[in-house]
């Protein structure tokens, strides 16, 4: 039998506009980094009713929620902001009911960016929608002239992204404008960049692995650590596969 587990990934959507028709989409380094971390990558386009969702997870073993555009914070009982820009519809209710079913299920997940922060508020957290209004002091978090922008990161070491980076100097790519204001429960903040926004989260639950970064370990500039995030959450998924396994024997 195969050890490489299928990962399923919510791909990006674009509505028809003028002469293009509508298309999904997906950033090659989402699928590449499930790829060179031992799994077999999954993209699914919007879905638009729960029984795909759940027919979608009965067939893969773990999830990663890509990055992407705003979630509109009016689903979350929250007025609409300026700066937001949302995603199209489509993607944002499937997303919701595939995060939903995925709690449901405590399938293993990876959120990056958007993912993360739909992880956060599917959870019962909440954001801060413009990162330059509510934290003033904060350093630049995306810099729309570099794709690559960096900045540090501190880590708590008794995590996986502190088990993955280690000791010293790390730096990450980011681009985000909104961030994570009040952690949902049953997670923690295990990274935070040096003005205190929040950049990674980790389930505490025994039964559950999830874990959200805000910055990009899948992007074109990703450090040779940065791909330690995925092998760990692919061992995770082969993890919970063998004692489902186990159980039914
Ligand atoms: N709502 C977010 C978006 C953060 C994010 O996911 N950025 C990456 C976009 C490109 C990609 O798909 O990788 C914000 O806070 O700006």
């Amino acid at each position: 039998m195969s050890n490489k587990p299928l990962i399923g990934m919510n791909a990006d959507f674009r509505a028809a506009a003028r002469s293009m028709p509508a298309y999904s989409y997906i950033a090659a380094g989402y699928f590449q980094s499930i790829i060179n971390a031992g799994g077999v990558p999954v993209v699914v386009p919007p879905l638009s009713d729960p029984e795909s969702v759940s027919t979608l997870l009965d067939s893969v073993s773990g999830f990663v929620l890509i990055g992407g555009a705003d979630l509109d914070p009016r689903n979350d009982g929250f007025m609409l902001h300026p700066s937001v820009r949302p995603l199209d519809p489509a993607r944002e209710t499937s997303d919701r009911m595939i995060m939903a079913e995925i709690a449901e299920r405590r399938m293993p997940v990876l959120g990056i960016g958007t993912g993360m922060q739909l992880m956060n508020v599917q959870q019962g957290g909440n954001l801060f929608l413009h990162i330059k209004e509510d934290l003033p002091g904060a350093v630049p978090h995306h810099d729309p002239q570099d794709p690559n922008h960096r900045h540090t990161l501190d880590v708590e070491s008794d995590s996986l992204v502190g088990r993955v980076y280690g000791d010293g100097e790390i730096r990450v790519s980011s681009r985000h404008h909104m961030a994570i204001d009040e952690v949902a429960p049953g997670f923690r903040v295990t990274a935070r960049c040096p003005d205190g926004v929040i950049e990674a989260i980790e389930s505490e639950m025994m039964d559950w692995f999830a874990i959200g970064t805000q910055f990009h370990p899948e992007c074109g500039a990703a450090s040779a650590l940065d791909i330690r995030i995925f092998e760990e959450f692919v061992d995770a998924v082969r993890e919970r596969t063998e004692q489902e396994i186990r159980l039914v024997a």
